[in-house]
């Protein structure tokens, strides 16, 4: 990341007539960088999209790419490339042809339309698919060639919506690799939206969590996981039990959590399921769900301040329904939360 305002976002505003979509959007990308946009569904991350890919045009706001304002620049103009979660490839046209679609309307032919193409789908693994034509391709195979013919195009930025999301879990994995591999060796800056946490985690160098079309946490995929700044994070990134601190007092949906020690000064705790030590403590519950997720086992506890989440090797004899279990929320393993 070399330069830390390659692309930037300044107090972007977009809507679709009256409805406001996203609401003064602030972000600075680095030249290179891979970043994910990551919410729940309707929080603005395709919005934001098609506002950097000039698809959409703001409202308010400045969008500027490489040194140049582009916010009113035509999309055809802007050197930004756009991989959909439909690969929306010609199915009548080869994967060479594919390829070579938009170098052709930018006038490139010949021999050095054959190398760009070709090194192209090399890139992707797909170098002796030339001749196949997208139906004779697996899923993965056609998000490839989605993605070599952006790639040919050497945009400045390259935007993926949901790219993996049609994918079977094998697939995802490996497109994942292969995402990361095409990034590293072209070093183009990325973005890609996706409403999968472990997809970020796993890709992103910098992960920006969207809430109702605003910015709710920007941070490396470390941050994100283990420093979550609001409930609203904290549940996104798997923190099952989350709780508000208020008077001195931890706060669960249905009362008091009975906690003894010093709480810190904070709006809010948060406890991975396996950071909940079942056993022994100062906390009781009754067991309501169990499930076997492998190598631990997963646990729903009824107690008198709600339910919680807990999980426990599953080498480990197992707690049965109904059973009561004295539990501990060791404050050693919970994330502070800057807001609730
Ligand atoms: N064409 C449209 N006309 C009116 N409102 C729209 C339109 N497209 C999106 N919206 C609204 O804008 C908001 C943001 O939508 P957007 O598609 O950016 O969300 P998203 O985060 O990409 O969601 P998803 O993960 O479901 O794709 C939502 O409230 C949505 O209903």
């Amino acid at each position: 990341m070399s330069d830390p305002a390659y692309l930037s976002l300044e107090k972007l505003r977009l809507s679709y007539g009256d409805t406001v979509a996203v609401e003064g959007l602030d972000l600075a990308i680095g030249k290179g960088e891979l970043v994910a946009l990551l919410g729940p569904s309707g929080c603005g991350k395709t919005t934001t999209m098609r506002a950097i890919a000039g698809l959409l045009s703001p409202i308010g706001g400045t969008i500027r790419l490489d040194g140049a304002d582009i916010t009113r620049v035509a999309a055809n103009k802007r050197q930004i490339g756009l991989v959909f979660q439909s690969y929306a490839l010609f199915p009548h046209l080869t994967v060479f042809d594919n390829v070579a679609f938009g170098l052709k309307l930018k006038g490139i032919t010949g021999n050095a339309l054959r190398e760009k193409v070709e090194a192209g789908l090399k890139s992707v693994g797909l170098a002796n698919y030339a001749a196949r034509k997208p139906p004779e391709l697996s899923g993965g195979q056609q998000q490839r060639v989605a993605l070599a013919r952006s790639m040919v195009m050497e945009p400045k930025v390259l935007l993926l919506d949901e790219p993996l999301s049609n994918l079977d879990a094998r697939l995802r994995l490996d497109m994942r690799t292969e995402l990361q591999r095409v990034q590293a060796e072209t070093g183009v800056t990325m973005i890609f939206v996706t409403h999968d946490q472990a997809e970020a985690l796993a890709l992103a160098d910098r992960i920006v969590v969207m809430r109702d079309g605003r910015i709710e946490q920007i941070g490396t995929p470390e941050d994100i996981y283990n420093r979550p700044v609001s409930r609203f994070v904290a549940d996104f990134v798997g923190f099952e039990n989350v709780y508000a601190v208020r008077d001195g007092a931890l706060h669960a949906e249905k009362g008091r959590v009975p906690f003894t020690g010093t709480l810190p000064p904070v709006a809010g705790l948060a406890f991975r399921p396996r950071h909940v030590e079942l056993g022994a403590g100062p906390l009781s519950g009754i067991v309501r769900g169990v499930s076997f997720a492998g190598g631990t086992r997963e646990y729903v506890l009824e107690a008198a301040f709600g339910m919680v989440k807990a999980e426990a090797d599953a080498a480990l004899p197992a707690w049965s329904l109904g059973e009561a279990i004295a539990f501990d929320l060791p404050l050693a393993h919970a994330a502070p939360l800057e807001r609730d």
